[in-house]
């Protein structure tokens, strides 16, 4: 793997098969949640993980900090002495060391700390569970992992419910941080937030990247925030990756329609430039468990031909008509299309 990557991502498929049923093991119904995706994650970069509601990003996040064990599929992760390792193969032990290197940042501030630990309890478990510290140095290097995030170290005997949402997430951070990572996965971390702080916690990201060169993946729905912050962005749409490309290429020049439609989709604040296509095109959205033979957006996209339910490229963009649609600016001159079909 060439030395500017930290994380690379082959043939990743992750399925959850669900219960009995009433019916017996034959009713039970299997999730494609990822389906064969390949991604690269670069050292320093902010990789974008965008698309809507149900299509796999929280479960490709939790594959690669191997909080789910894919079911197939190579997840190779660079160490800093330049080693490389396939996590997904990693057993509970051997996986230890590598949860120091490999931190997540959680959604939501408000339910994902401890209520009943205090500020330096809930910053100093990595450290102590991972045995990084002990006595006065979990102290040191809590007040320090706070300090970083913004927050007045003398507060951290506090409780979390004497914090804003802001100053909760700041917390969140800097539990994740503590342990000095390389790597963060950062889940829809300022969903939850106030439009206000939101932005707020994105400058204190991008800040500490800068100062303690981290990499992110960064899950969102959001499209602001992911022009924002990312240099790369991975589009998702059923368990699979359909588009990647720099982050200006992405949201000037989409390649795949379903990332057009998802640029479309966003909503603007004022009336007079509103376009009729402001939600994403119409048909039914199929669901993870079903089988395809074609192209998985096919059914709800505009562009499609009868090749599109026959097969899908196997590289992305997964579109068989991308480079005919970006070269005759095809979705340029459907601006006022009506995207219903
Ligand atoms: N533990 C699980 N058991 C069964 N199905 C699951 C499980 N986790 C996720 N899924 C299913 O896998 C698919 C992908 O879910 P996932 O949460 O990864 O999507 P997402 O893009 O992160 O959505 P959201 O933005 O709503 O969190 C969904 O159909 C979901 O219902």
């Amino acid at each position: 793997m060439p030395a500017e990557e930290i994380l690379r991502v082959e043939g990743l498929t992750m399925r959850f098969t669900g219960g009995a049923g009433l019916f017996g093991r034959r009713n039970r119904t299997t999730v494609h949640a990822v389906d064969d995706v390949d991604l690269v994650v670069r050292r320093g970069e902010t990789l974008g993980l965008v698309g809507e509601s149900g299509c796999g990003k929280t479960t490709l996040g939790r594959c690669i900090l191997r909080a789910h064990k894919p079911t197939t599929g190579r997840i190779v992760y660079r160490r800093a002495d330049g080693s490389e390792v396939d996590l997904a193969g990693l057993s509970r032990s051997q996986l230890r060391p590598l949860r120091t290197e490999i931190r997540t940042v959680f959604q939501d501030p408000n339910s994902s700390l401890n209520p009943r630990m205090t500020v330096q309890q809930i910053v100093a478990e990595p450290l102590i569970v991972n045995n990084l510290a002990s006595g006065s140095e979990v102290k040191d290097r809590v007040a320090e992992a706070l300090r970083r995030c913004g927050l007045r170290p003398e507060l951290m005997r506090r409780y979390p419910h004497a914090f804003s949402g802001g100053e909760r997430q700041r917390i969140g951070i800097a539990r994740a941080l503590v342990t000095e990572p390389r790597l963060v996965v950062a889940d829809e971390a300022v969903s939850a937030l106030d439009v206000s702080v939101r932005s707020q916690i994105l400058n204190l990201m991008e800040d500490l990247q800068d100062e303690l060169g981290l990499t992110y993946v960064f899950i969102s729905h959001d499209l602001s925030v992911i022009q924002h912050l990312c240099t790369r962005v991975a589009v998702m749409y059923l368990g699979r990756i359909v588009e990647e490309a720099e982050t200006e290429d992405l949201f000037d020049h989409p390649q795949h329609p379903y990332t057009e439609a998802l640029l479309r989709s966003v909503p603007r604040p004022d009336p007079r430039l509103r376009r009729r296509d402001e939600v994403l095109p119409a048909g039914e959205v199929p669901t993870p468990d079903e089988h395809f033979t074609g192209c998985r957006f096919q059914p709800r996209c505009r562009y499609a031909i009868d090749l599109c339910s026959q097969t899908e490229p196997t590289t992305v963009p997964r579109c068989h008509r991308a480079e005919e649609l970006t070269l005759d600016g095809v979705y340029a001159s459907h601006a006022d299309a009506d995207v219903t079909r």
